[in-house]
């Protein structure tokens, strides 16, 4: 800037030239021209300091205005020495230069055609046409101001101090021209001017070239400089860059940590709440905790307890031990003994029993004679004469237990429970019920069917009542290592034909009695499609008595108007095992109710029921003549006459024990009937059919 404005300054000197000293015109138009674009270049200052914005830019505008500035110089110097060479030229045109100041110039190194230019550029531009000089100080001596210059200690540059000299310089020159107006003979007082001129022409040349060195080296070094800041904006780009980068990842950062914050806030007042929950459940754990001392202090005091206690549960378990032992010695002391007692009853026995009278029935009872264990059929007769009074026949029969019409079913039922007992003991045990019909053997096996004490406990047949016992024992014996298994089946003979009575009367098939292969129990039978249905409680057994019964065939006669007319033969099979003892047994219950034993005159059976009555006597003699043949110890034994007495033969045979019922009417109208029934019974109860051995392995 100061540059600038020294060579703006240049035009005071050239102003205050005298006429015969200054520059032509067009030359200081020139100048001006060269200056303005100088000028134009920008000040230096302002470019620095908008280099904080665009420090790689301004670098290298500076330098190219430097540049410029530097060849905007150069042009100036050009023009100077042109100009300068020119005046000296033209001088001799319009002069005629002497000798002697030709000499001079020689002398003085500068030419001759600087001696003549201050006369020609005076005759162009009289000073009083010059404009002004602003700011210029004279006070400034050459002297002074070359040292102040070129030292360049206050820092400013240099080309600045450098116009200021050649300014001062030049004013002096032309005060002192001015005040020395030489006369015109004076040609070289003249010349002595303008060879001062001319030298500070050179001085301001020499000045200017010197500013133009500096300018290049400014130039050079802004070029440098330039390359180095664009250098380094390519760093500061890419550090930029990078912390653009940065500070996306941070902003990043950031974001994600003002989620974290919120998460904070939510932990924490989680936390708060968690921190509530906790001192709630630290008082209840206090207190839970001195609950469970209190609880551990009564442990301590029942753990105690407990030692003793175990002490004496094993004490007792040694105890029961032997106990055990004990019981299962005496239970087979029990079995042997009530075996033995069997064996002395006899292993067919027989128990009358007579039932009450009916509402229809006249006559009854007074024929009867009852005792505990027999029975006397009383009959009046005329005698033969007329003349006598009546005479009483008597007909007595003894068996093991005669029941009047008053004995419940429980009372008969205790009588044949120890029989029972003893099928759970492996031995074969059959209770059937004989008698004519209406005698009372269905109420008597299984109770009641209908009426008001129909399905009533205490009215119970012997056969639920069995085969409730037989599950109530078998339960009891599981203590003394028995387990049991229970098959039961139920089937009829009906015009000696087999019917399975746990099927209904459409699904039925074609049975026949088989004997089991040699493999499994020796001599078992069995029968061919008959239903045998697993059974583990006395309720499902009634069910199938129940179902039995609904499928049993009924049918009216004259004598009962609800007679059974075929054999019913319910059997369980029973197979028991002992853990502890290793033993094992087998065994079946048979509870028979047999048809109707009366005379076919009497049922006045006719058609179908003559045909029933007659395949009824049948197999019942046949029965009759098996008791007799075991009666009599025949070898041959009639077992397969019939199919009676053929599934009965196990029950009949020497491994059996057998109960027969002999159910009598108290009617005296049924007297004959009554008297065929005690008279078979008797027979049977005189039979030996051997010593019973039970099925055990
Ligand atoms: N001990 C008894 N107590 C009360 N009533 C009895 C008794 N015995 C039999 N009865 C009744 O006598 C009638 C005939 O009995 P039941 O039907 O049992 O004879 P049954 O011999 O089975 O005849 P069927 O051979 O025709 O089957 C029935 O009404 C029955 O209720």
């Amino acid at each position: 800037m100061k540059i600038v404005s020294l060579m703006a300054e240049n035009q005071a000197p050239l102003g205050d030239l005298t006429v015969k000293s200054r520059l032509p015109l067009p030359l200081v138009r020139r100048k001006r021209k060269l200056l303005e674009d100088a000028d134009s270049i920008g000040p230096v200052e302002n470019t620095k300091r908008s280099r904080s914005e665009k420090p790689d830019v301004q670098v290298i505008e500076s330098a190219s205005g430097l540049e410029a500035r530097g060849v905007a110089v150069t042009k100036a110097i050009h023009h100077l020495s042109d100009k300068s060479a020119s005046s000296a030229v033209r001088k001799p045109t319009a002069t005629v230069q002497p000798a002697r100041s030709r000499a001079m110039s020689v002398r003085n190194g500068i030419g001759t055609s600087r001696s003549v230019f201050a006369g020609t550029v005076n005759s162009r531009h009289p000073p009083s046409s010059r404009p002004p000089l602003r700011g210029v100080k004279g006070s400034v001596t050459p002297e002074t101001s070359t040292s102040g210059h070129f030292g360049a200690s206050d820092g400013r540059k240099p080309g600045s101090s450098a116009c200021s000299l050649v300014v001062s310089s030049t004013r002096t020159t032309h005060k002192s021209a001015r005040g020395n107006q030489r006369p015109g003979w004076d040609l070289r007082g003249q010349i002595e001017d303008k060879n001062k001129v001319l030298i500070e022409y050179r001085n301001q040349i020499a000045f200017l070239e010197n500013q133009k060195s500096h300018l290049e080296r400014d130039v050079q070094e802004k070029s440098t400089v330039s390359s180095t800041r664009g250098k380094e904006l390519e760093k500061l780009r890419q550090a930029f860059n990078e912390a653009d980068n940065e500070r996306i990842s941070q902003r990043n950062e950031l974001l994600r940590l003002q989620r974290y914050e919120v998460e904070c806030c939510e932990l924490q007042r989680s936390v708060a709440e968690l921190s509530t929950a906790k001192s709630s459940l630290s008082i209840q754990l206090d207190c839970s905790q001195v609950h469970l001392q209190q609880k551990t202090d009564e442990c301590l005091k029942y753990s105690l307890n407990i030692k003793q206690l175990e002490e004496l549960v094993e004490n007792l378990k040694n105890e029961n031990a032997e106990k055990a032992e004990q019981i299962q010695s005496q239970e087979m002391e029990r079995r042997r003994l009530h075996n033995i007692v069997q064996e002395l009853k006899g292993n067919i026995r027989v128990f009358c029993r007579v039932r009450p009278v009916l509402k229809n029935e006249e006559n009854s009872l007074e024929h009867i004679v009852l005792s505990e264990n027999s029975i006397t059929l009383e009959k009046t007769a005329e005698s033969r004469t007329g003349r006598d009074k009546k005479e009483a026949t008597r007909f007595s029969f003894t068996f093991d237990k005669v029941f009047s019409p008053l004995a419940k079913q429980s009372v008969v039922f205790e009588e044949i429970s120890h029989l029972v007992q003893s099928a759970l003991d492996g031995y074969n045990v059959t209770i059937f019920a004989y008698g004519q019909t209406g005698g009372g053997k269905t109420y008597t096996m299984e109770g009641p069917t209908k009426g008001p004490t129909a399905r009533k406990l205490e009215s119970r047949g012997m056969i639920p009542r069995a085969v409730s016992q037989v599950f109530l024992t078998a339960e009891e014996l599981q203590v003394k290592g028995w387990k049991y298994s229970f098959v039961a089946s139920f089937l009829e003979i009906y015009n000696d034909t087999i019917q399975d009575l746990l099927v209904s009367g459409a699904s039925r098939h074609d049975y026949e009695i088989k004997h089991k292969p040699k493999t499994s129990r020796s001599s078992e039978l069995y029968v061919t499609n008959l239903k045998y249905e697993s059974v583990t409680s006395s309720e499902e057994v009634e069910m199938l008595l129940h179902k039995a019964s609904e499928n049993r065939s009924v049918a009216a006669t004259a004598v009962n108007d609800r007679s059974s007319r075929s054999h019913s033969i319910f059997q369980l099979h029973i197979e028991g095992s002992n853990e502890c003892t290793g033993q094992a047994c087998f065994a079946i219950l048979t509870l028979v109710d047999l048809a109707g034993s009366e005379r076919l005159n009497k049922s006045q059976s006719c058609g179908e029921r003559l045909k029933e009555a007659q395949a009824i006597n049948l197999s019942l003699s046949c029965l009759a003549q098996v008791i007799t043949a075991l009666g009599h110890k025949d070898q041959h034994v009639p077992f397969r006459n019939s199919k009676l007495t053929y599934l009965l033969q196990n029950c009949l045979s020497g491994n059996s024990k057998t109960l027969m019922f002999v159910n009598l009417s108290p009617s005296y109208d049924n007297f004959n009937e009554t008297l065929n029934s005690l008279r078979f019974a008797a027979k049977v109860n005189d039979c030996f059919i051997g010593t019973a051995q039970a099925n055990k392995k």
